[in-house]
């Protein structure tokens, strides 16, 4: 499986944390910067990362920032996008379960590195599961086209 990552400076040492963690497990990681801790502004990033996961160049995306919430936002903007910005190990089962989120925000100002990989698992390994939230899904996507 293929993951985008991206940050801004304020995201740059949770996501190497991150990568390291999938890069471990055996996910291919691409990262589509920023790639150090110089002022940067996250939706230049951000957006790249939404765009590979929404062209399908990569199966799912992980966007980090200093809250997550610049990075969310943006990765929403995105046709195709489902972007949760979790930082607890119960919504992180939840989105995947129920929203199909197929990328995942976390503030490295925020939360601390070991939780921030314990949610990253959660939401890794969590499937969705259908039926019900499928059509609650579809009435969500469906905003794209209004
Ligand atoms: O976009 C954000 C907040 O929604 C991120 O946390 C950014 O990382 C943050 O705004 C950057 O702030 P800085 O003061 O420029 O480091």
């Amino acid at each position: 499986m293929k993951i985008a990552v991206a940050c801004d400076h304020g995201g740059y040492r949770l996501k190497n944390v991150l990568m390291e963690e999938m890069k471990k497990q055996g996910y291919e990681v691409v990262d589509f910067g920023t790639y150090n801790e110089e002022s940067c502004d996250y939706p230049d990033y951000a957006s790249k990362a939404a765009k590979a996961v929404a062209s399908g160049e990569c199966d799912k995306g992980v966007v980090v920032c200093g809250t997550g919430i610049g990075v969310s936002i943006t990765c929403n903007k995105v046709n195709g996008i489902r972007c949760a910005l979790v930082h607890d190990v119960f919504s992180a089962k939840a989105t995947r379960a129920h929203n199909d989120t197929n990328m995942l925000a976390m503030g490295q100002r925020v939360i601390g590195e070991g939780l921030a990989i314990e949610v990253l698992n959660a939401w890794l390994h969590t499937d969705y599961e259908g039926g019900r939230h499928d059509l609650r899904i579809e009435k969500m996507m469906a905003l794209e086209n209004e």
